[in-house]
């Protein structure tokens, strides 16, 4: 009897829950839209939902990307979700893809809605960031600096010599590792030649891997990325945050930004105690200045500053690196591809020297290599942008506030854009010399998203195809490489980013001798 009474409550206390869910759902999701255009729209489809939680449990599964694939190819390319009361647009195909990223991009131009962060103190996902600002004043302060200061064409060419430095480290590395017949985790070396190359970039004369504090930098990126789909999760379902569980790990997020402050801090003294004026001044250098600066366009204070710093770290490293990792690993799998490559490189850079920076602009099959790696392993899978106003995609009415979720992985595998979409295939992104062929090339463009698109689209994509263009390009001009067995493992762990399971771990042999190269 007690049983039953438990029981009772139970269903009960279930029943009112879901029935407040519904309310608050149609009270978010179904307002009735203020614009007479959208007021005859319908909301798009919607698959089936569990009571109270929703669709949660899709956003919870691993990896979600494949059950939001699996479902948009039964139910269609765009469907409203639910976690709770939250309403989530899912995206999964390139023209749908491009209204939001591009055609509408002023109104999708945040990544959330510009409530109070849940980690409001934290230099992590906190309320300083910049990627996760919403779109305005501050947001475009930021991307003039980082363009001119870090990431724009004058820019990189400003600071390629830094990264020559950081590239001739890496080829040395692999050559003794050669030598002594030693295993590479390809990762773990990617991430240390992006890392320390983004170091110099930024703050040049600090963080450097002798005094250990880029291996802090590394580590703490690491743990930042581990923390990522937690963080997600919980903004989606901001107000049910504690409902999830957080708090639980609401206090590791702190500790992790607690340990990028100390180590910013340290950093951002040293250059207070030397500031350098002169042209060859760092980004942190610049920064400081418009600190400083009360008649400064915009003022930004230092927890802007190093929280910046954090998400460049975070931005730019584990993308590239990662990415790297799954192209080496495709080329080890199909080797008459590699072979093809190293025949590109030997026949425009030579045999007397090792690849640079400068060759990149002349190696078609490698930029195609590159973009055929980031189709089928885009480092983030899932892109996130918030609806400013309420507005229509595809015919179909999306409220105001709604988070969307756009599938770049399944718009990147999309059978009706790709022809064999699971299939590594370089030629495909090979630019035909044939006239007509422009429609095609511009379709191609419209679906390939690994880099998101429009004004929020990723800031670094020209230094991310450097950083991977002069990494494979070495590894396959100097290098073969042995495995364990005959095919690389391609398994992935279904984080929120795109990972190997089992990070590639092989052994370079030398193809040349360096010392008969010149530097
Ligand atoms: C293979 C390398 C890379 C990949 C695959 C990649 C991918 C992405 C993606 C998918 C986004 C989100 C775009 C969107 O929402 O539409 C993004 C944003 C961003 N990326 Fe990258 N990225 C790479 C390298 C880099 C590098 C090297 C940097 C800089 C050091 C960088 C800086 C940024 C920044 C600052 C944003 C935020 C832009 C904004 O919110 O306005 N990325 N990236």
């Amino acid at each position: 009897m007690a049983a039953i009474t438990v029981d009772f409550q139970f269903c009960f206390i279930f029943i009112l829950l879901w029935l407040f869910s519904l309310f608050c759902l149609s009270a978010f999701f179904f307002k009735k839209p203020k614009d007479p255009q959208l007021q005859g729209c319908g909301l798009p489809p919607s698959p089936p939902s569990l009571p109270v939680i929703g669709h949660l449990h899709l956003l919870l599964s691993v990896p979600c990307y494949k059950s939001f694939q699996k479902l948009s190819s039964k139910y269609g390319p765009l469907l409203h979700l639910r976690a709770f009361n939250i309403p989530i647009v899912l995206v999964s195909s390139g023209s749908m893809a491009n209204e939001v990223l591009r055609i509408q991009d002023l109104n999708f131009g945040s990544r959330n809605n510009g409530q109070a962060p849940i980690m409001e103190k934290s230099l992590l996902f906190g309320s300083f960031g910049f990627v996760s600002v919403p779109y305005g004043d501050y947001w475009r302060f930021m991307k003039k600096l980082l363009v001119k200061k870090l990431l724009g064409s004058h820019s990189l060419e400003q600071t390629r010599l830094l990264r020559g430095k950081e590239l001739q480290t890496f080829r040395a590395m692999l050559f003794d590792k050669a030598a002594k017949n030693e295993t590479v985790d390809v990762g773990k070396e990617m991430m240390k030649l992006t890392n320390n190359s983004i170091c110099r970039m930024t703050m040049g004369r600090s963080c450097s891997e002798e005094n250990g504090e880029a291996e802090q930098v590394r580590g703490l990126v690491t743990k930042s990325l581990s923390l990522t789909k937690k963080f997600l999760i919980a903004s989606i379902v901001g107000q049910f945050s504690k409902l999830v569980g957080i708090s639980l790990f609401g206090k590791e997020i702190m500790e992790v930004s607690q340990r990028y402050d100390e180590l910013l801090e340290k950093i951002i003294k040293e250059h207070e105690e030397n500031p350098n004026n002169g042209e060859d001044r760092d980004m942190m250098d610049v920064l400081l200045e418009v600190c400083a600066d009360d008649n400064a366009e915009f003022k930004i204070s230092r927890n802007q500053i190093k929280a910046l710093f954090v998400e460049i770290f975070l931005a730019g490293t584990d993308t590239s690196a990662q990415t790297i990792q799954w192209i080496l690993a495709e080329l080890i799998n199909h080797p008459e591809i590699l072979e093809k490559l190293r025949k590109e490189i030997e026949s425009v850079v030579g045999v007397r020297r090792l690849i640079q920076e400068t060759d990149l602009p002349n190696l078609p099959y490698l930029q195609a290599v590159m973009k055929e790696g980031l189709r089928l392993h885009p480092h983030t899978p899932i892109l996130v942008r918030n609806a400013t106003e309420g507005c229509k995609i595809g015919g179909y009415y999306i409220g105001q506030n709604t988070t969307m979720m756009v599938n770049a992985y399944a718009v990147l595998r999309d059978p009706d854009s790709w022809e064999y979409p699971e299939e590594f295939q370089p030629e495909r992104f090979m630019t035909s010399p044939l006239k007509g062929k422009e429609d095609e090339k511009a379709q191609l463009a419209l679906n390939f998203i690994p880099f998101g698109s429009g004004r929020r689209g990723c800031l670094g994509k020209n230094l991310g195809y450097i950083f991977m263009g002069v990494a494979i390009g070495t590894m396959v001009q100097g290098f073969d490489w042995r495995i364990n067995g005959d095919k690389v493992n391609m398994e992935e762990t279904g984080e929120m980013t795109l990972t190997m399971a089992h990070p590639l771990k092989c052994i370079p042999v030398a193809r040349i001798n360096p010392a008969s190269f010149d530097p």
